[in-house]
């Protein structure tokens, strides 16, 4: 499969940042709750700040984090805050960031054919992050370039830089009397959301060279409209940006190109409802883990349902969730990253049979492995890496439970499989970890179509 893969060629756009990462130690988490008291903290989770305005709110979302062990992303708001992160933590590297960001350099890792990455903002130090071989693509002379991204920054851009928090699994810090122990590794992300950075498009004197673009790729990995805001001070609002990002998807397809969302949380549940109905019925493929997935069913009406995928992780449900959403927004393929599983939803008709799709599923996940346990993909042996990690220890129990789900769901109209992660129990990293299993799983679903149109 890795050979089938490199031999493609694809864009991304649009979201890539700086990611400063923490990784977090039990003594960091017991000093910031001494210092902001138990009580305070219990009653802001109870409040649940969908946005960080003060410290506080970030305190509480990140010992909420660190309770469930699931993976979350709150945007910050406050541009004065800045100052207090930099005071209150040490970071420990600093990274390339964004869904964007982390798919071009992992596809540069491992050496896929061509790789264009788009970004509507590039300053240098973000472009030096971009690993070698990527291309950028500008307009010089009336004529579409793609430019090695190093070479295609701009001065005066904006750089964008996020707080990524590590945590570990069985790290342990007490909340009051609460003794907390973390039930999953994964990170928490400060996602910063300023008005200067939040514009998610493509330069309109690029836009009319999407289609020369979806002609040189087979496929497009899209993402970061979680970045955009309702309204902008010009006027602007996100309708006006969604009906832009519509527009291009348009214009790359008239290439017949497969385009891939990947989807990340949006806190605003406006925001969040108008993303998902403006442009997944467009797209081919959608990607997503646990948590979005029921953040989604929230919007489209389904809120029992997604209650329960959030309070009991159960198969079934995430099965019954993902069919609502592929026939709601009518899309060809849903994949789904859980710890413990990922799988696909597609239609009865999808040309590729139940073999090939859990082929594909494995590919994303031994991927993500192979991330985990190096913090990187630099080459393309790396891969080798993730196929020596063992699928995790609950594997018999996923299989277990979807055999009961098939029985008891009404499936006919739809292919579903599953298939257990291969986890690695201490990971470098885990941010990205996503962003790299719908790679994985994107361009081997791809490559198997190809086979089949041959
Ligand atoms: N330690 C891990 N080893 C392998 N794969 C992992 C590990 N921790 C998480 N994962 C996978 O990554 C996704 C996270 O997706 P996000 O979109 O980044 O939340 C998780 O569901 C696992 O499938
Ligand atoms: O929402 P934003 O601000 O574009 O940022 C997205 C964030 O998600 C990431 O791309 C990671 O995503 P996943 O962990 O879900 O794979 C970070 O690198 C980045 O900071
Ligand atoms: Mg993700």
């Amino acid at each position: 499969m890795l050979d089938e893969v490199r031999g493609l060629s694809a864009y991304t756009a649009y979201n890539a940042n700086v990611d400063a990462i923490v990784n977090l130690k039990p003594e960091v988490v017991q000093g910031l709750i001494d210092s902001f008291g138990a009580d305070e903290i219990r009653r802001k989770i109870e409040e649940y700040p969908r946005r960080i305005e003060e410290p506080i709110d970030f305190v509480a979302r990140l010992i909420h984090a660190l309770k469930t062990g699931k993976p979350m992303a709150v945007p910050l708001v406050n541009e004065e805050m800045h100052r207090w992160f930099d005071e209150t933590f040490k970071y420990d590297m600093e990274r390339i960031g964004g869904q964007a960001g982390i798919i071009a350099n992992l596809m540069a890792g491992l050496r896929v054919k061509k790789v264009i990455a788009y970004t509507p903002f590039l300053p240098k130090r973000l472009a030096e992050l971009f690993r070698e071989g990527i291309l950028y693509p500008v307009v010089e002379d009336g004529e579409l370039k793609l430019k090695p991204i190093q070479e295609a920054y701009r001065e005066g851009d904006p750089l964008k830089v996020n707080r990524i928090f590590e945590f570990r699994k069985g790290m342990k810090f007490k909340l009051g009397e609460e003794v907390i122990e973390v039930p999953h590794s994964g990170r928490f992300i400060v996602s910063s959301r300023f008005e200067s950075i939040s514009r998610i498009e493509t330069r309109d004197e690029l836009r009319p060279f999407l289609p020369e673009i979806g002609r040189q790729v087979d496929g497009a990995i899209l993402s970061g409209y979680q970045g955009l805001r309702l309204q902008y001070s010009d006027g602007k609002d996100a309708n006006y940006y969604l009906r832009k990002a519509k527009e291009d998807i348009i214009l790359l397809k008239e290439a017949d190109i497969k385009v891939h969302v990947e989807f990340a949380s949006i806190q605003d549940r406006k925001l969040r409802k108008k993303v998902v109905t403006n442009i997944f019925p467009l797209v081919d493929s959608v990607g997503m883990d646990e948590a979005e997935i029921a953040y989604i069913l929230s919007v489209l009406g389904y809120r029992d349902l997604a209650d329960r995928i959030f309070t009991y992780n159960r198969i079934e449900d995430a099965i019954l969730g993902g069919m609502i959403i592929l026939d709601e927004l009518n899309f060809e393929i849903l994949q789904v990253h859980t710890i413990y599983y990922l799988m696909y939803i597609t239609h009865r008709d999808n040309p590729l049979s139940e073999e090939e799709l859990a082929k594909s599923l494995e590919f994303g996940t031994t991927l993500a492995a192979a991330r985990a346990s190096l913090g990187d993909i630099t080459k393309p042996e790396d891969y080798e890496v993730g196929l020596k990690v063992p699928f995790n220890e609950r594997s018999d129990y996923v299989k277990l439970r979807f055999e009961e789900a098939k029985r008891k769901l009404r499936m006919r109209e739809y292919k579903v499989v599953v298939v257990p992660t291969r986890l690695v129990p201490n990971p470098v990293s885990t941010v990205g970890l996503g962003d790299t299993i719908s790679t994985g799983t994107f361009l081997s679903y791809i490559a198997l179509l190809k086979k089949h149109s041959k």
